[in-house]
């Protein structure tokens, strides 16, 4: 450059000036003014680039468009030097034109944000190279600010460095460096004299002076101010640069917070529809609740109209509940009054219990201790064709038999007994004269009740009977219990303990138990006139429905022994023995009394039976059953109860403290006439015995153990 610029003589060339010019390719970054600093640190890795610098890289460059010239003024210089002189006249006017015009530049600050705006809305991208400007490149996030600067910056300074712009003001040419602040310089080219129009709105005034092209040192000054100008420039738009640093991240930040706000907006409007789901679904179930609402409300009315009916109703029942605390009050004291009246009555009544107990004994003291029923039974439906004797009940206690003898003459027996009851008599007829010595068992007496009579008389059927049509055993238990729940009443309480027995040949058997044992009739150690069997089952019974599942239990065991025994069942004595133990606690007083229900084996003619052995046994038991009898009623001394099992197990109930009830069972027919005339006479014969008065059984409970 120098070489090409015209030496003057005797002025040296500033040695700052050279420190300061930069290599063109240097300067050119410089040149571009705005965003210098930031430009020519990237690109040069210079700190601060002096605006000296570039004011004077232009100036060779004006000197070399002033050396080079147009080509008109290329052609001129080769023509003559006249010419050149009007060249600089020339050039010298122009000068003058573009200071005038330049006197009151218009400086102005270039809108840093709309050229900015203007490269982002371009599409360039944050790291996009310089070439890439003004492609329509799509980006998702606008670029930082900063990177926009830069690649401005660098596109616009290789456009510069290219074609730099040029802006005609006028007639004259100026360059722009870009920089909103940078003071406007207008070099004329093809003058002689360089004129310089500096406005500065720092200064506030505008500098305007010819110097002379040749006044190297007086353009350096000017140069060195308008150096200074600048620099001072420059560092205010350093300033300013530096304050605008921090818009990058700025606008980062607030794009960031635009983006959460997105974020968050759409979580809102979402939180928006679900609440507007909540408040439709609200508003359905308010629906709903209002229609409760006003069911509830009639309800309410209804139960209030309820509440008032109900209350007067609770108003009356008040007054009555008075009325009646009134009365109860009232009956409290009848009833207490009437508490004692009752414990003086039960106290009577006691005494009144004991009294009939005792007339009722004297009743069947007077009707005999021993007391003969005689009974006909009918003939069976397969006995029509069979011939009976004849029969003539004269009363309720007396029967004739009738029959006729080897020369056919009639022959006629008349027995007398307590009652005869003829074969159209009912169980319920023959219990209703038992029923009283139930109950005198009941009062504390033995009682022994047996029938008597020949084999098919009907001995089972009136102690037992027939399923629907039941004896005398199943009506005294049924008997016993209801009597028991009217004795509690008067304070007595019964314990029922039996005993089933079976005597075959002389041999005692348990009919509760199959096992085989040794059974004896042993006297009782406190009392000589009591009797009890060893091993037996005794069971204890609380309702009438166990006794009778137990004389079921007793008949089958008898059933099987007698199928067993070939026919054992008419061939033994069975005996039932009921045990029943009154105590009376309020009174300490206990009563034991005992009922035997015996159902007598079959009396039977030697000459008749095929079984001589058992034959023997039965007649023989019977037999000593009648001396007993009969010895009783002659009143021996000795009464020959040990001389068979049935009158040993029997004793307690035949004599002493005892009532006994005989059936004598006859069958009707003409066959049977001899045996039923034998039967007839050993009962006869009973019924005229007179026993001794029968004692109750009747203890306190001091000497209770004792009589047991
Ligand atoms: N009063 C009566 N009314 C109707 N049938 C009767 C009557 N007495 C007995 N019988 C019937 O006569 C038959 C023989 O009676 P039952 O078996 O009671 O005689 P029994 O004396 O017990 O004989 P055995 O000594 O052999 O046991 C039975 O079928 C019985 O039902």
């Amino acid at each position: 450059m120098d070489s090409r610029l015209p030496k003057p003589s005797g002025i040296k060339r500033p040695t700052t000036l050279t420190k300061n010019i930069l290599p063109m390719d240097r300067i050119k970054t410089a040149t571009l003014g705005f965003g210098s600093k930031t430009a020519s640190v990237s690109m040069c890795g210079m700190d601060i680039l002096p605006p000296l610098a570039r004011d004077l890289t232009n100036l060779p460059n004006s000197f070399r468009r002033e050396r080079a010239g147009s080509p008109d003024i290329h052609r001129s210089s080769v023509t003559t030097g006249a010419n050149r002189t009007k060249l600089r006249r020339s050039r010298s006017a122009c000068d003058i034109r573009d200071i005038r015009a330049m006197k009151r530049p218009d400086i102005s600050i270039a809108p840093i944000p709309a050229k900015t705006m203007r490269l982002v809305n371009s599409g360039v991208s944050n790291n996009a190279p310089a070439s890439s400007f003004g492609t329509n490149s799509t980006v998702s996030k606008p670029p930082r600010i900063g990177n926009v600067v830069a690649s401005s910056t660098a596109a616009v300074k290789k456009q510069l460095t290219r074609n730099p712009i040029v802006t005609k003001v006028g007639s004259s040419t100026s360059l722009r460096s870009g920089t909103a602040n940078t003071a406007t310089t207008t070099v004329r080219k093809g003058t002689s004299s360089t004129a310089t129009s500096i406005s500065t709105t720092g200064a506030g005034k505008t500098i305007n002076k010819r110097i002379p092209p040749y006044d190297y040192k007086a353009r350096f000054n000017d140069l060195s101010e308008k150096h200074q100008v600048l620099k001072a420039k420059y560092e205010e738009k350093c300033e300013q640069m530096s304050s605008l640093e921090g818009l990058p991240e700025q606008l980062e930040e607030s794009q960031d917070q635009l983006f959460k706000t997105k974020e968050e907006l759409k979580t809102v409007n979402i939180e928006r529809d679900c609440l507007n789901q909540q408040v439709k679904s609200l508003n359905l179930k308010i629906d709903s609740l209002s229609a409760a609402l006003v069911k509830t409300k009639e309800e309410l009315t209804k139960l209030t109209e309820n509440y008032k009916i109900v209350k007067e109703a609770h108003d009356i029942f008040h007054n009555e509940v008075q009325d009646l605390r009134a009365q109860t009050s009232y009956l409290t004291d009848e009833n207490n009054i009437l508490k004692e009246d009752l414990t003086a009555c039960k106290e009577q009544l006691f005494r009144a219990n004991m009294e009939r107990k005792e007339l009722h004994n004297t009743i069947m003291d007077l009707r005999g201790n021993i007391r003969v029923f005689c009974r006909v039974r009918p003939p069976l439906d397969f006995e029509q064709d069979k011939m009976l004797c004849g029969w003539n009940y004269l009363d309720e206690s007396t029967v004739e038999i009738q029959s006729f003898d080897n020369r056919n003459k009639c022959v006629a027996h008349t027995f007398s007994f307590d009652h005869v009851f003829h074969p159209n008599s009912k169980q319920e007829d023959i219990f209703e004269m038992v029923s009283p010595l139930i109950q005198s068992a009941l009062d504390g007496y033995n009682i022994c009740i047996f029938a008597y009579g020949q084999t098919g008389s009907g001995k089972t059927f009136t102690m037992d009977g027939i399923p629907t049509n039941v004896g005398v055993i199943p009506r005294t238990v049924d008997l016993l219990f209801d009597s028991i729940k009217n004795y509690k009443r008067l304070g007595w309480e019964y314990e029922i303990r039996v005993t089933f027995l079976e005597i075959y040949n002389e041999v005692l058997y348990d009919l509760l138990s199959n096992e085989q044992k040794d059974m004896e009739i042993r006297m009782a150690k406190h009392n000589k006139n009591d009797i009890y069997v060893s091993n037996i089952t005794q069971e204890s019974v609380t309702s009438a429905s166990r006794l009778r599942e137990l004389m079921s239990m007793a008949k089958m065991n008898r059933a099987t022994a007698s199928t067993a025994g070939n026919e054992r069942s008419s061939r033994s004595h069975a005996v039932t023995k009921i045990e029943l133990i009154g105590t009376h606690a309020e009174k300490n007083e206990t009563s034991l009394g005992t009922i035997n229900l015996v159902d007598l084996a079959g009396s039977e003619s030697p000459k008749t039976s095929t079984r001589m052995n058992e034959t023997k046994n039965i007649n023989r038991s019977l037999s000593e059953l009648t001396n007993v009898i009969l010895a009783l009623l002659q009143k021996q001394d000795h009464i020959p109860y040990r001389n068979s099992k049935l009158t040993h197990l029997l004793m307690p109930s035949l004599g002493g403290n005892s009532k006994t009830l005989m059936f004598i069972n006859v069958a009707p027919f003409l066959d049977c006439f001899v045996e039923s005339v034998k039967s007839l006479r050993f009962a006869a014969s009973v019924n005229s015995c007179k026993m001794a008065k029968a004692k109750r059984n009747r203890f306190l409970n001091t000497s209770s153990n004792n009589s047991l």
